[in-house]
């Protein structure tokens, strides 16, 4: 496998200032991103998302375990290894707010060391790409959030490293920048043969973009899995019941101690279940309850579940013992 990233069992803690309790923010996380590949990094808030991005592009020290990258450990190799990597992290916080669009891309390209001949051409490809060639001599602070947004990403190409990360790179962006800002992170990868590793909380970001997805939760990877799998695996368990009339208590409780997620709703219309099977065969055991009281089953759909749902679902610890465990 062309690995680019391998991130080896890593580990970081930070300590309260107040309490001086230890927080164990990233807790042995591995994993690796190929080439060309677009990966997303997910989980709830505090999960250790940020932290991990830190890392691999050298701004903390792991407390135990490694990072490689192109082959190169960035503790024994920093300079050369993070010459690989550029990072927008706070989007717009790193650009000069008093110089214009081109004047920013053309003091990040002689700051990366970027000669001047080959820079002019690469900053008018670029100015293209992002479609801000009518901005290029306005300065940075009459720029909406969604250019600027779009800038610190143009600035990430300059040095032509092989790996960008992004933290949250669509928030607070109205939905036709954020679909314009995918588009062109999705042409990074298919026209530059970029490695991209982007942290989101809009899904719908993740699901379109991102072949795979590693799923962090209290600085430890709950799923390392590709997003099609994972929709698929949730969606095949997932079922909406229609039944021919209502359930007895005695079943009730059955379907309770069996089966600990499902959503049983009957009125004078309609009698349906909703249910999540953690295994395919357990339908049976569903079966064998309806037939106590020879209820009668009317239809059985696999319910349609979008990204988000799997996201809850696999935090709340729903995932089924199926999902891929990462190694
Ligand atoms: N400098 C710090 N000092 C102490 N604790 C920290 C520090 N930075 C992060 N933490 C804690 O480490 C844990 C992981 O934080 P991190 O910012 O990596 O999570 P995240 O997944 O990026 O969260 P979010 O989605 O909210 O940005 C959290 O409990 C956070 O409060």
């Amino acid at each position: 496998m062309d690995a680019v990233i391998e991130v080896n069992n890593i580990k970081k803690r930070y300590k309260k200032r107040k309490t001086k309790d230890i927080i164990h923010a990233v807790n042995n996380i591995s994993f690796t991103v190929k080439r060309g590949e677009i990966l997303g990094l997910l989980g709830p808030n505090g999960a250790g998302k940020t932290t991990t991005i830190k890392m691999i592009c050298g701004l903390l020290t792991p407390d135990e375990g490694s990072i490689i990258i192109n082959g190169m450990n960035i503790t024994d190799h920093r300079l050369k290894a993070l010459h690989h990597i550029s990072a927008v992290l706070e989007g717009n916080r790193n650009l000069y707010w008093r110089l214009t669009v081109k004047e920013n891309l053309e003091y990040f390209a002689g700051n990366r060391g970027v000669s001047r001949k080959k820079a002019a051409s690469l900053i008018n490809d670029l100015l293209e790409k992002f479609k801000l060639k009518d901005k290029e001599n306005e300065l940075v602070n009459r720029l909406s959030r969604g250019m600027q947004q779009k800038l610190a990403i143009a600035i990430s190409m300059l040095a032509e490293s092989d790996v960008i990360l992004l933290d949250e790179p669509t928030l607070g962006l109205d939905v036709e920048t954020g679909y314009e800002v995918r588009e062109i992170l999705k042409s990074i990868v298919q026209d530059y043969n970029r490695t991209i590793i982007i942290s989101s909380h809009d899904m719908d970001v993740i699901q379109d973009i991102c072949e795979r997805t590693v799923i962090i939760n209290q600085g430890t990877i709950v799923t390392d899995d590709k997003i099609e799998n994972l929709l698929k695996l949730f969606e095949i368990r997932s079922y909406t019941i229609t039944l021919g009339n209502a359930i007895s208590t005695k079943q009730k409780e059955l379907l309770t101690q069996k089966f600990s997620h499902h959503i049983y709703t009957s009125d004078s219309y309609v009698t349906t279940l909703e249910i999540d099977l953690a295994r395919s065969e357990h339908i049976y055991d569903l079966f064998n309850i309806l037939k106590l009281e020879a209820t009668p089953v009317e239809s059985i759909d696999r319910k349609t579940i979008d990204f988000e749902q799997v996201f809850m679902k696999i935090i709340k610890g729903e995932r089924s013992n199926a999902i891929a465990q990462p190694s």
